[in-house]
């Protein structure tokens, strides 16, 4: 099966049109508790900047404080448990949900990728959301078609031990391909593995690479948070109606684009605002 490059070229138009706010689609991306909240912050405002219509922070009330003293248009809602969670998913207006970027890893956020899950909804699984599947078959087993992985090789091994194997070290991308196209397959979810080249395999099989080499050598993306931003990307992206696959290789772009854009001295929350910058080279 043959493997596609994403490039420029094959950018969805990101453009917005008329329409209110609503239009471009809420999105909700789960913190952790007090001291852990940078990572879905980061996530949250790169949705945002993305153009997702909201974005709501949904917090621990225990650290709701501290993300109220750091955002302004992002929102936020306190869940403090599974319940509530389920309770605010009646609401269909909220149409792609985020959860892992340093969520934890006990009980309650056990419990709330479950319902997340189960909710149906396209959803980004990144980082602990990660390792919580790779532990529990019954979460496994609940991914769909509207899920988006994006785990780094570490969190591939977890999920995917045994065909993990194939790609130790520096593999060759067509070897790392293979094996996210079987992940996808496995999962029948959408698996983006990162790294400077990075792999979106859809569960049908399609599979696209980004290579962050050449004139595209993205180095100072290698920098604590930096994939926090990529899963904020991602929803943002669903948010505003593009599908799994889609949303996914061209939120990889972006990254590196904004990575590009910055250079050097580059850190995590410097990405979401670089792309005013890119989305202005691409004359949106
Ligand atoms: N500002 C914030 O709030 C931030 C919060 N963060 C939050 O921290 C939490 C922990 O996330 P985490 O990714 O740091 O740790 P973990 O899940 O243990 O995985 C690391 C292990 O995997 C392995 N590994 C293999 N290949 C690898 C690869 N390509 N890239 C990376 N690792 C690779 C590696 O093995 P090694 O290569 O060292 O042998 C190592 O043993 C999570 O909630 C996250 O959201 C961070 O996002 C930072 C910013
Ligand atoms: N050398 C590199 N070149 C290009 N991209 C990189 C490089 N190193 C890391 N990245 C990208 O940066 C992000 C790192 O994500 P991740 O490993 O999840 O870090 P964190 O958990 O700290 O957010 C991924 O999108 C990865 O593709």
């Amino acid at each position: 099966m043959s493997t596609h490059l994403i490039t420029r070229d094959s950018l969805p138009d990101l453009g917005k049109a008329a329409g209110h706010k609503f239009d471009y689609g809420h999105a909700l991306v789960l913190s952790g508790g007090p001291g852990r909240t940078g990572a879905a912050r980061m996530a949250a405002r790169a949705a945002l900047r993305v153009g997702a219509g909201l974005v709501t922070l949904g917090v621990p009330p225990a650290a709701q404080m501290e993300v109220a003293a750091q955002v302004t248009a992002i929102m936020i809602k306190r869940i403090g448990d599974a319940q509530a969670l389920g309770d605010m998913l009646q609401d269909n207006r909220l149409n792609a949900l985020c959860a892992g970027p340093a969520l934890g890893l006990d009980d309650r956020a056990a419990d709330l990728v479950r319902v997340l899950l189960h909710s149906g909804r396209n959803c980004v699984l990144d980082a602990d959301a990660l390792t919580l599947i790779a532990r529990d078959r019954a979460l496994m087993q609940a991914l769909h078609g509207g899920c988006v992985l994006t785990p780094h090789g570490g969190e591939f091994a977890r999920l995917f031990p045994d065909i993990a194997e194939t790609v130790q070290g520096d593999a060759p991308i067509a070897v790392k391909a293979d094996a996210t196209r079987k992940a996808a397959a496995r999962s029948g979810a959408v698996v983006l593995l990162k790294g400077s080249e990075t792999v979106v395999a859809h569960p049908g099989g399609v599979c696209t690479v980004h290579s962050a080499t050449g004139d595209r050598a993205a180095p100072w993306l290698a920098t604590a948070g930096a994939g926090d931003v990529l899963a904020g990307l991602i929803t943002g992206l669903l948010a505003r109606g593009l599908a799994p696959a889609e949303a996914a290789k061209a939120a990889t772009w972006l990254h590196v684009s904004c990575a590009l854009h910055f250079g050097p001295g580059l850190i995590a929350e410097d990405l979401p605002d670089c792309l005013p910058a890119v989305f202005r080279d691409l004359a949106l």
